[in-house]
C-alpha cells in the first residue's frame, strides 16, 4: 500500500540530441513512490531506464517536467539520495573501507562516529575481513556489495539502483540479490531498481516478501 508520495515523477519527457540526431528517451512519463517502498522498473535495453534514475538524481535535466523528493523540487544533485551505477566504480587504488568511506569523504562527513558506522555495514555484510584488501581481490559479487555499502555510507533516504547485478554471474547474480533484499529490507530504505532481466525483478520481491 502506498503512503504519502515521497518520490513524484511528473510529466518528465526527455530528449537528447546530438550532432545530427535526436533521441526521445523517455516521453511524459509520470508516477509516484511512497515512503519505504522499493519499486522495480523493468524494460529492455535503451527503454530510458537509467535516463530516468540520472533525471530523479539530479545528474541530468529533463527536457520538461519534474521530479520533486519531499516535496522539494530536484534541481541539482541532492545527498538524500545514493546512486548505485551499472558497474560498480571502485577505486583500484583505494582498500575496501577507503572506497566505502569516499561519499562521506565528498561530503566532509568523515568523523568518529560515520567511520564506526561504515565499519559496523562493512562487518555486518560480510565484508569485515576484506576491509584493507583492494578491490581486485574481491569476487565481482563482492565488490557490488560494497558499492552497495557505500551508496549506503551517506545514510541517502532514498537509493537508485541501476541494473545491480547485471555484471554478474547467474551465482553471483543470486548472492546479491540476497544481499540487496536484506539490506533494503534491514535498513528501511525507499528504493527504485532497474533492470533489464525480469527474472531478477521476480526474484527479489520473492526475497522482499520473505
Ligand atoms: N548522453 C546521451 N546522448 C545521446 N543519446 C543518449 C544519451 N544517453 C542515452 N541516450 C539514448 O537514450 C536512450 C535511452 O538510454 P538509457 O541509457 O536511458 O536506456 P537504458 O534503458 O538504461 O539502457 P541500458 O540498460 O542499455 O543502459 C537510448 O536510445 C540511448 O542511446
Amino acid at each position: 500500500m502506498q503512503q504519502t508520495k515521497f518520490v513524484e515523477i511528473k510529466n518528465i519527457s526527455k530528449i537528447y540530441h546530438t550532432l545530427d540526431d535526436e533521441t526521445k528517451a523517455l516521453d511524459n512519463i509520470s508516477f509516484d513512490i511512497g515512503k519505504g517502498e522499493i519499486v522495480t522498473i523493468v524494460g529492455p535495453s535503451g527503454c530510458g531506464k537509467s535516463t530516468i534514475l540520472s533525471i530523479i538524481a539530479g545528474l541530468v535535466k529533463p527536457s520538461s517536467g519534474d521530479v520533486f523528493i519531499n516535496g522539494e523540487k530536484i534541481v541539482d544533485t541532492n545527498k538524500a539520495i545514493g546512486y548505485m551505477f551499472q558497474s560498480d566504480h571502485l577505486f583500484q587504488w583505494r582498500t575496501i573501507i577507503e572506497n566505502v568511506l569516499i561519499g562521506l569523504e565528498i561530503q566532509n562527513k568523515v568523523n568518529k562516529e560515520s567511520i564506526k558506522r561504515v565499519n559496523r555495514l562493512v562487518e555486518t555484510y560480510g565484508l569485515g575481513e576484506f576491509k584493507n584488501h583492494y578491490p581486485n581481490q574481491l569476487s565481482g559479487g563482492m565488490r557490488q556489495r560494497v558499492a552497495l555499502i557505500r551508496t549506503l555510507a551517506i545514510e541517502p533516504e532514498l537509493l537508485l539502483l541501476d541494473e545491480p547485478f547485471s555484471a554478474l554471474d547467474y551465482q553471483s547474480r543470486l548472492a546479491v540479490s540476497d544481499d540487496i533484499s536484506d539490506i533494503l529490507k534491514r535498513e528501511k530504505k525507499t528504493a527504485i531498481m532497474v533492470t533489464h532481466d525480469i527474472a531478477d525483478v521476480i526474484y527479489i520481491k520473492v526475497l522482499l516478501k520473505k
